[in-house]
């Protein structure tokens, strides 16, 4: 069954606790972290994590696009992430980061943008419980996934594969059951994020099945 990680930034946050229950059917909810800075928008800091994940058991998978993360993953850890993604494009010193969050006993993850090769990471990928190849230029929800991402999710697999790794590929950006997702399945996805096919449905949990029950 593929893993679907319903990103919150979909959610109406003016009730967001009844929100979240809408989606614990997924197992994994995805915390969009922006800052005005490293992207245009802002969203939440770890006091809003630390209440959600009272209310949870989900596996809570905090996306950092936020300059100068290391700043900030401990606050993210302390507040329950599981899993701590960091954009590679942030990261002057990656494997640094890497380290600081695997100290935390967190997983730790890297994103990259859609122009960011996967090279950047090659040295780094035995590292990581995940990688997060965005299909959408982040920042906001509801934009168009970019086509070109599809082969760099293939490539990505091959070095996984190539490697003998146990790393999982996450897609996240305009991510749509019957046609995006089925794309990123068959280039190799594992984690399906997903913000308005999810929220912006009427019946959530059919949603989430149908993300879930994508073959390749
Ligand atoms: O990180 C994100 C944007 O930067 C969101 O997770 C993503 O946009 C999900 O929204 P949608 O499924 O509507 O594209």
């Amino acid at each position: 069954m593929i893993k679907v990680a319903p990103s919150i930034l979909g959610a109406d946050f003016s009730k967001l606790a009844a929100e979240v229950e809408t989606v614990k059917e997924a197992g994994y909810l995805h915390i969009d972290v922006m800052d005005g800075h490293f992207v245009p928008n802002i969203t939440l800091g770890p006091g809003v994590l630390a209440d959600v994940a009272k209310r949870t058991e989900q596996i809570l998978d905090v996306h950092l696009m936020i300059e100068n993360p290391d700043n900030y993953i401990a606050q993210f850890a302390e507040a329950g992430a599981d899993i701590i993604s960091v954009h590679v494009e942030a990261c002057p010193h990656l494997h640094r980061t890497i380290q600081n969050i695997q100290e935390q006993s967190v997983g730790a993850a890297v994103a990259l943008n859609p122009a960011t090769p996967l090279e950047t990471i090659k040295h780094v990928l035995p590292e990581l419980e995940m990688v997060l190849i965005m299909t959408v230029n982040p920042g906001f929800g509801g934009q168009s996934f970019i086509p070109e991402m599809v082969d760099k999710i293939k490539e990505l697999n091959q070095m996984i594969e190539e490697q003998n790794l146990d790393v999982d590929i996450q897609v996240d950006g305009g991510i749509k059951p019957t046609t995006t997702a089925v794309e990123a399945v068959e280039a190799g996805a594992d984690i399906l994020v997903a913000g308005s096919a999810i929220f912006g449905a009427e019946d959530r949990e059919k949603v989430i099945k149908e993300f879930q029950n994508v073959k390749s």
